[in-house]
């Protein structure tokens, strides 16, 4: 199903990655890069996999899949693939107000609703925990790289640098920091509209680190540090994701 060149990346984020891809083509090859539809492996009709095979190199897709659901072509193909992980606290707040504020999906009674569903994994695509149990086991293998949300926000140019690199892009300094300029949050919401239609300013909602300190109350943020710990204490994607520095009040 897929070629040596395809890329793919993970979980919430994705369309600021894939804007990021994007870019770096367009930079390298002067050529606009036009999905030949959805990019998301898992949406869509069971002839989508057939057609999938006549898009044009480099195939880019972005799925939210577990390691383990990936199809095994990937594998054999050595498809890179990066995974961006965001810290579970704004990944559930983003989630919540993508259900609620996106028409015609499933929306919840409350907040609280929500939490307790997303505890139990009990949210499209599963649980976030398990997700991250996963991938963290596969985070050093050879053609995956990881990129953390926060990292991202916190320096976008040596972000983007890296994922050049990974990608094998060579672009120049001021190549970088054109990308940058157009990749963040202000200027992708901007043009949100004409990027991703009406749905647009629902996908670049916020984009800020920390906004969970507005909807978790104290019960739940503990509740949250528990079940880190629990899933990930000692792995080195807890190491990766600088929980106490950036997730705990
Ligand atoms: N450029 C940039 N900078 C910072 N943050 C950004 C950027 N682009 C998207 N986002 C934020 O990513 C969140 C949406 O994630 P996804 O694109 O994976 O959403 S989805 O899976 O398609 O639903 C969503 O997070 P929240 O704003 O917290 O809801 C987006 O705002």
């Amino acid at each position: 199903m897929v070629t040596s060149e395809e890329e793919q990346l993970t979980n919430l984020g994705s369309n600021w990655i894939l804007h990021i891809i994007n870019e770096l083509i367009f930079a390298d090859s002067k050529k606009k890069y036009e999905y030949p539809e959805f990019p998301v492996l898992e949406c869509g009709d069971p002839e989508k996999y057939q057609r999938m095979k006549q898009f044009p190199s480099p195939r880019i897709l972005a799925t939210h899949l577990h390691y383990d659901k990936l199809p095994a072509s990937i594998f054999k193909q050595k498809a890179k693939i990066l995974v961006i992980f965001r810290n579970p606290k704004d990944t559930a707040v983003s989630f919540f107000h993508f259900h609620n504020d996106v028409p015609n999906i499933p929306s919840y009674s409350s907040w609280d609703e929500f939490f307790r569903q997303f505890m139990k994994g009990q949210v499209s695509w599963g649980s976030y925990f398990d997700f991250a149990i996963n991938w963290n086991k596969h985070l050093e293998d050879e053609n995956v790289k990881f990129i953390l949300y926060e990292d991202l926000k916190e320096n976008l140019a040596a972000g983007i640098k890296q994922i050049a690199e990974f990608f094998g892009f060579s672009l120049t300094g001021e190549q970088i920091q054109t990308i940058s300029a157009q990749s963040t949050f202000q200027a992708m919401r901007a043009k949100s509209q004409e990027t991703h239609g009406a749905v647009g300013p629902f996908l670049f909602r916020k984009g800020e680190v920390g906004d969970w300190k507005n909807l978790f109350s104290e019960t739940q943020n503990q509740e949250m540090d528990e079940k880190f710990k629990e899933c990930l204490a000692g792995t080195s994607l807890q190491a990766k994701f600088k929980y106490e520095s950036y997730f705990q009040a």
